[in-house]
């Protein structure tokens, strides 16, 4: 977060003297927005950079317990500068949050600058590798310099100059950093079910009949249902997150042209695909710990971690709900573009359907799913703003009127973004394969329509109410989609290792490429600190005396 504001925060200027020092690591920064009280609500921030032209200087202040920064990534003890983004102050008038650069410790000592309380926020769930930290003001002066001002500018006599012509630049960094945060999902969900599936071909469990050996548990039909969507999904997410890169970066060249006419779309696309890409990531994770039975709980499998790593995704970078709302709020206004006949960006151009009142034929084919996820998303929405403008008849206000609508309104953007997903996936497999052997095509085909399959069975409600699918249609593709996974299982761990990641990457004793399982289990649990000696002092202090009943 740190370099990515500098960069797309800074005047040249600024950049020239401040990014060379943070690429060469000649200092360690962080990006302090969160603070104790408000972390979604960046318009709460209660931060203050108050400009006093005496000085030349910013006054930063924390007014209150609440205000203190929270959370920043390495605050704690590593950085000695941050972005810290505060409300700025000049003249007596409020201009909203800015982003300040702030050295916090002295660069020689690495003591904390007078005025400065900083420390560690204590142990998580996960991330314990970062000492994320928080972060108190005293009156404390930066020079004026050390505003951020590309998008606006505070003069030496105070004077407040707005720059960017597009209220929301100072959240170009949020939006870089979701579009990144799909790939890592992606990434992330690849190993899991490296491990997971690798494990389950190693491990035999049951004989069906009491003759045969025992089955690798990958052959039985609910592991296959619990792992091949990880696969399908680890793939839908890296064609999507490299689908968004483009969409981000022919966004940001019509921006540098003076155009932000596609911003809307960008920020709607990567708040929905950031938050379905990282929810999607842990639950699968945690469903390919679950599919590694007891061993897929030890630490040395390394799915906990990797679990404790990702379902923080969910919430930092913007909150899942949070993301879909900003996502909602892009298709209402897309909704009412179609009525007042007007066109519509592509991602969105299948909204048509919400009015032609009918429910779309069923087709049972990829494209087929595709579009039935589109009259899903576009039946959701049109119901959705139905019951929005029901309460806005009913007399209430538009803010609470959306409140209350706000359940649907996820539901929609999150069919939305099923939709957009679904779509891009097939394409990008079709568009990258054109070349590609038999073989491979076939494998990926599987994959997409596993997905395909998985989705529209896990939305049976919804295809019932926006498409003429019938019991018997429900009925067939349970079928095929059990048939497809049982085409998939002989490839399963070639398909895997084709993602390609060592085991210095796994971390896991499960996935190791050798399959040697139960000796690296057992070599890592040689290294449980209570195996040092074969009686541990506490049988002294507390089991004797406890069995002699003298505890
Ligand atoms: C929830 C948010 C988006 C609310 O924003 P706000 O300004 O309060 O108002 P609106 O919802 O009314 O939006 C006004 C207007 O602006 C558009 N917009 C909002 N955000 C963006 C954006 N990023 N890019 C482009 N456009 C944007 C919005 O669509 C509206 O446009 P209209 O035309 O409809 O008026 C905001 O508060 C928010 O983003 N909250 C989330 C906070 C967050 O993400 N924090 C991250 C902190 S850093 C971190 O977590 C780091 C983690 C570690 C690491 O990454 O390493
Ligand atoms: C591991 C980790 C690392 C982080 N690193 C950084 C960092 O480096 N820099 C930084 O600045 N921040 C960082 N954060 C903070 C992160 O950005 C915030 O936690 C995140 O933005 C969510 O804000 P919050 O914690 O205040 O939750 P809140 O916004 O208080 O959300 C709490 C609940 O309220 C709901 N809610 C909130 N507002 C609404 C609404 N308007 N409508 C409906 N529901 C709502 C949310 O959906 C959620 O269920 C990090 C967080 C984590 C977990």
């Amino acid at each position: 977060m740190f370099v990515p504001t500098l960069m797309g925060q800074c005047t040249p200027e600024q950049q020239a003297y401040w990014l060379p020092r943070a690429l060469d690591m000649q200092i360690i920064g962080t990006y302090a927005q969160t603070e104790l009280g408000h972390g979604t609500f960046i318009r709460g921030l209660e931060t203050t950079a108050t400009y006093d032209p005496e000085t030349e200087t910013f006054v930063m202040n924390s007014p209150t317990l609440t205000s203190y920064k929270w959370w920043a990534g390495g605050l704690a003890k590593t950085v000695n500068y941050c972005i810290v983004v505060a409300q700025l102050y000049t003249k007596g008038v409020c201009h909203g949050t800015h982003p300040f650069i702030v050295q916090i410790r002295d660069e020689e000592t690495h003591m904390p600058r007078p005025g400065v309380k900083v420390g560690d926020i204590g142990p998580k769930l996960g991330f314990n590798t970062a000492d994320n930290g928080y972060l108190g003001f005293d009156n404390y002066r930066i020079p004026r310099d050390n505003m951020m001002m590309k998008n606006a500018q505070v003069l030496k006599d105070g004077t407040y100059v707005k720059v960017a012509r597009h209220g929301k630049a100072t959240y170009g960094t949020m939006v870089f950093v979701r579009v990144l945060l799909v790939n890592e999902a992606a990434f992330n969900l690849a190993k899991a079910c490296t491990i997971a599936v690798r494990y389950s071909a190693i491990r035999r469990q049951c004989s069906p009949d009491s003759e045969g050996s025992e089955l690798q548990v990958l052959d039985y039909s609910t592991q296959q249902h619990k792992l091949f969507i990880c696969i399908a999904t680890a793939h839908a997410l890296q064609l999507n997150s490299t689908w968004l890169w483009k969409t981000f970066s022919d966004t940001l060249a019509a921006i540098k042209q003076g155009n932000v006419d596609t911003l809307p779309e960008l920020h709607a696309l990567s708040s929905c695909l950031k938050a379905l890409s990282t929810a999607d990531a842990a639950s699968l994770i945690e469903q390919c710990r679950h599919a590694c039975g007891g061993h897929g709980y030890m630490m040395s499998s390394g799915l906990p971690y990797l679990y404790a790593f990702v379902t923080a995704t969910r919430t930092y970078e913007g909150d899942y709900t949070i993301l879909l709302l900003q996502t909602a709020r892009f298709l209402v206004k897309a909704y009412e573009q179609v009525e007042a006949g007007k066109p519509l960006t592509p991602t969105v151009s299948y909204l048509s359907q919400a009015f032609t009142g009918k429910k779309l034929p069923w087709d049972s084919s990829p494209d087929g799913i595709i579009r039935a996820f589109q009259a899903l998303a576009a039946g959701k929405l049109s119901s959705t703003v139905k019951s929005l403008r029901k309460r806005l008849e009913s007399g209430l206000s538009y803010e609470q009127a959306w409140e209350l609508s706000t359940i649907q309104l996820n539901g929609a953007a999150e069919a939305h973004c099923r939709a957009v997903m679904s779509q891009n996936y097939k394409s990008e497999i079709e568009r990258l394969t054109v070349n590609s052997s038999p073989n491979v095509k076939l494998v990926l085909q599987q994959l997409y329509k596993v997905y395909l399959y998985y989705w529209a069975l896990e939305r049976t409600g919804d295809l019932l109410l926006y498409t003429s699918i019938s019991e018997s249609d429900i009925f067939e593709l349970q079928l095929r989609y059990e048939g497809l996974l049982k085409e998939i299982r002989p490839n399963a761990v070639g398909i895997v290792d084709a993602f390609d990641l060592r085991d210095e990457v796994l971390h896991s004793a499960l996935g190791s490429y050798d399959g040697n399982v139960y000796e690296r289990l057992m070599a890592e649990a040689q290294k449980s600190p209570l195996n040092a000696e074969p009686v541990n002092q506490t049988f002294h202090t507390y089991l004797k005396p406890m069995m002699k009943g003298k505890l």
